[in-house]
């Protein structure tokens, strides 16, 4: 017999989207829903009621929810994670369709976002034998900072809609394992109460990008706010931000899953946000602003590494924004190698501090990156996605498993202190070669891959 049921299908009102650009007191007022569509039920808005004739048919995103729910409960245990990309992994599964998309997307056809992590493949080791190494310790200093290791939780939005301890989580993990977090301007919720949650003697630095003239009017009095803060140590100012990079992969998947669970993160990720086109001269008004060292984040050519240390700039995070902004932007690390040797030449690397962010997924990735001279190494998704499946806890395990990696390579490398990593130590012979490689079928038809952690019911 024809039975017919009622089937629901959702919309996003468009009408939700609010422009977020109230000057300084954006990054403070910037608050994000409690509820993490991880740990409640984050159900699609129902609104258009439509016909149907069958009533066992379990509508598409009711059954990616189901599954999504079963993930959750049946997440592998976290002593089964060994690496980052495991962390990825179970992420992918236990986040919302659209969350994971915000994340995981890059610009365009995400070109950059995949050479930002091929690029270190393409950089092999050249270990020194009959050294010791057996006291190898990853301390280091970054601007003017002790730190337990040179890598740091990079400034990302959207924390919230990983978990609802948001970027508390990041900060209590990172302030455990003494390193730091660079807190991000869009942060959900006020500086000072961040601050005041700090472990005694945690210390860090801040990210910045301005909206438009009046935010960059007011900077003044905002800069006094964060020397009135003793944590912060130094602001890493956003160049790369003259327009939003085209996040097609997400605005696809949005438009397909009229998801409430995005709702949270529209505030990101609208194209129509209008940014305010920086420029050398504001940011010699900023020097003027400020005693607080100032970093340039998104830089992405040799010669503008250059002109900053000119500037008496403190450094320059050299980042493609983890592939989001300009697509086909070169790997950072490819420009790191350049810039180091072109300040060299010039008699400006000594005082002048290299970062680097993008595609970074090992203990080794972060070694080259020494090797090639950065000072500091940050990561962004890996530490999303170790926030979104395990909380807090998780995002210490990350940092742990990034320790561990580093100091088996260091001594298998022969060194035992950061500042031992040299040029000399890594083959950078093919790091410029992107081509396509010949495939070895009949190797590769016995290469087994790594599994994935096993879900508690697969
Ligand atoms: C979801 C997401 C949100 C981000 N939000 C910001 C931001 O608000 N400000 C900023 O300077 N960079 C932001 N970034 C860029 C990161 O700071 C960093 O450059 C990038 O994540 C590094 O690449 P990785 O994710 O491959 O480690 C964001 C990155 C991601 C993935």
């Amino acid at each position: 017999m024809f039975t017919r049921t009622l089937r629901q299908f959702s919309r996003r009102g468009l009408s939700r989207w609010v422009v977020p650009m109230s000057g300084m007191a954006l990054g403070a007022t910037l608050l994000a829903t409690n509820s993490s569509p991880l740990f409640s039920d984050s159900r699609k808005k129902k609104r258009i009621v439509l016909l149907d004739d069958d009533d066992d048919d379990e509508d598409e995103e009711d059954r990616k929810e189901r599954e999504r729910q079963e993930a959750i409960a049946n997440k592998p245990p976290l002593s089964t994670i060994y690496s980052l990309t495991d962390f990825e992994s179970v992420a992918k599964k236990v986040l919302p369709e659209g969350i994971w998309g915000y994340y995981s997307t890059g610009s365009d056809d995400e070109i950059s976002l995949r050479e930002n992590h091929y690029a270190f493949s393409r950089i092999f080791f050249r270990p020194q034998c009959l050294i010791d190494s057996s006291n190898c310790s990853l301390d280091t200093e970054i601007l003017g900072t002790k730190l337990s290791a040179p890598f740091y939780i990079t400034a990302f939005a959207g924390s919230p809609s990983a978990h609802p301890m948001a970027e508390r989580g990041l900060r209590n993990a990172a302030g455990l394992e003494n390193i730091i977090h660079l807190i991000p301007f869009q942060l959900s919720f006020p500086v000072e109460e961040y601050c005041a949650g700090l472990k005694p003697g945690q210390q860090n630095f801040y990210q910045l990008h301005f909206y438009n003239q009046k935010q960059f009017d007011e900077a003044p009095e905002f800069f006094k706010k964060l020397e009135s803060m003793p944590n912060i140590k130094a602001v890493f100012i956003n160049v790369d931000l003259n327009a939003l990079g085209n996040r097609e992969k997400d605005s696809k998947i949005r438009a397909r899953i009229d998801s409430e669970s995005t709702e949270a993160l529209d505030v990101y990720a609208h194209s129509d946000v209008k940014y305010f086109s920086l420029t050398w001269d504001h940011m010699k008004q900023i020097q003027q602003m400020t005693k607080l060292p100032i970093v340039l984040k998104g830089v992405l050519n040799k010669n503008d590494v250059l002109k900053a240390a000119e500037a008496g700039l403190a450094g320059a995070l050299i980042s493609n924004h983890g592939g989001r902004q300009l697509d086909f932007a070169m790997p950072p690390i490819e420009i790191l190698a350049e810039s180091k040797q072109l300040l060299r030449e010039k008699g400006l690397d000594k005082n002048f501090e290299l970062f680097i962010d993008g595609g970074i997924r090992r203990g080794s990735d972060i070694i080259k990156a020494l090797c090639l001279g950065a000072s500091g190494v940050g990561l962004g998704r890996p530490f999303l996605y170790s926030l979104a499946s395990y909380g807090e806890e998780g995002v210490q395990k990350a940092i742990q498993i990034l320790k561990t990696e580093m100091i088996r390579d260091m001594k298998l490398l022969g060194v035992s202190s950061i500042s031992e990593l040299n040029e000399d130590m890594v083959d950078i012979t093919s790091l410029k070669y992107k081509g396509l490689q010949t495939r070895d079928h009949l190797y590769d038809q016995n290469y087994t891959p790594m599994p994935d952690p096993p879900f508690r019911k697969e």
